[in-house]
C-alpha cells in the first residue's frame, strides 16, 4: 500500500528548477531514504511531502501528490492538520527552551489538551516509544536543552510522535550526532516503522543500506533510479547511480 503518490512533480524556486517531473509511490510502513550528491533536490523534496516549501517565498509547484489518496496541495486542505499527520524531524535536534515533559505536550497543548492524565500518558509513551524514557524518566522536569544532542534529537522524534503521525520525515536526523548516538536513531528508526512511514534523507550511503527497505537516487533535480535498497546497491539499473554509489562522483 502507498502513503504517498507523486506525479510528475516539478518544483522551482524562481526561475531555477530545483525538481525535474519526479514520480514515486512511497510505501506505508517502509523506511525511504533519499540519497544523491549535495544539492540535487533531496531537502526541497522531503518538504514537499507536508508542505513546508510553502513557507519559502518564490517556491512554486506543478503536479500531484497525494496522502493516503487525498491531493496536498487541494487548496482547502488544512496544513495544520497535514503536518500533524506527517511530522518532520530536522538536521540540528531543535528542543524548545522548555523541559522535557513541557517539549512532548507542547503540540497536544496547542490543540487545547488541559487534562494532566492524559498529558502524563501521551508524554510517557512517546518517550518509551523514542527510546529515551529510561535515560530520563527521574528529570522530565529538567531542561531539554541539558540533554546530549543525541537525546535531543530522540526528543524531538518523541515530540512528533506525540501527536500520532502517521508518516516522519527525517532531513539528515543523525548527521549532527556521533556514532554512537546515530545507531541509537537508527536502531529505533527500525522499531518505528512498525507504526509509521518513514523518509529520511541522508547524505550517507551506508546508513541508507543499513537502514531503509526502499532508497531513491537524486541528481541535478531528477529522480534517477528508485527501488529496493538491497538490489539498487548490489545492483544499480542507472549508470549514474553506479557511479555514485561506486564513489567515483558526489
Ligand atoms: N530556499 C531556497 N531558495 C532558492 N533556492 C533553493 C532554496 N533551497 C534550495 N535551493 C536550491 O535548490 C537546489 C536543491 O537544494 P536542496 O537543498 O534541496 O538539495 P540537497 O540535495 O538537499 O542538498 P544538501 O545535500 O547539500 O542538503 C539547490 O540548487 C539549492 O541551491
Amino acid at each position: 500500500m502507498n502513503t504517498f503518490e507523486v506525479r510528475n512533480l516539478n518544483l522551482f524556486y524562481g526561475k531555477n528548477q530545483a525538481l525535474k517531473n519526479i514520480s514515486i509511490d512511497i510505501e506505508k510502513n517502509k523506511v525511504t531514504a533519499f540519497i544523491g550528491p549535495s544539492g540535487c533536490g533531496k531537502s526541497t523534496f522531503i518538504r514537499c511531502f507536508n508542505r513546508m516549501n510553502d513557507l519559502i517565498e518564490g517556491c512554486r509547484i506543478e503536479g500531484e501528490m497525494t496522502f493516503d489518496g487525498k491531493d496536498i496541495y487541494d487548496p482547502t486542505i488544512d496544513v495544520v492538520d497535514l503536518r500533524t499527520k506527517v511530522g518532520m524531524v530536522f538536521q540540528a535536534p531543535n528542543p524548545f527552551p522548555m523541559s522535557i515533559y513541557d517539549n512532548v505536550a507542547y503540540g497536544l497543548r496547542c490543540q487545547g489538551v488541559r487534562d494532566k492524565k492524559v498529558l502524563d500518558e501521551v508524554v510517557v509513551t512517546s518517550l518509551k516509544k523514542a527510546a529515551l524514557y529510561e535515560e530520563v524518566k527521574d528529570r522530565l522536569n529538567s531542561n531539554a536543552l541539558r540533554l546530549s544532542g543525541g537525546q535531543q534529537q530522540r526528543l524531538c522524534i518523541a515530540r512528533a510522535i506525540a501527536l500520532e503521525p502517521e508518516v516522519i520525515l527525517m532531513d539528515e536526523p543523525t548527521s549532527a550526532l556521533d556514532p554512537i548516538a546515530t545507531a541509537k536513531i537508527e536502531e529505533l528508526m527500525e522499531d518505528l516503522k512498525q507504526d509509521y512511514t518513514i523518509i529520511i534523507v541522508t547524505h550517507s550511503m551506508q546508513q541508507a543500506a543499513r537502514i531503509s527497505d526502499k532508497t531513491a537516487f537524486f541528481l541535478l533535480g531528477d529522480l534517477v533510479e528508485v527501488g529496493d535498497t538491497k538490489d539498487m546497491f548490489h545492483a544499480p539499473r542507472d549508470k549514474r547511480t553506479e557511479d555514485y554509489i561506486t564513489g567515483r562522483f558526489g
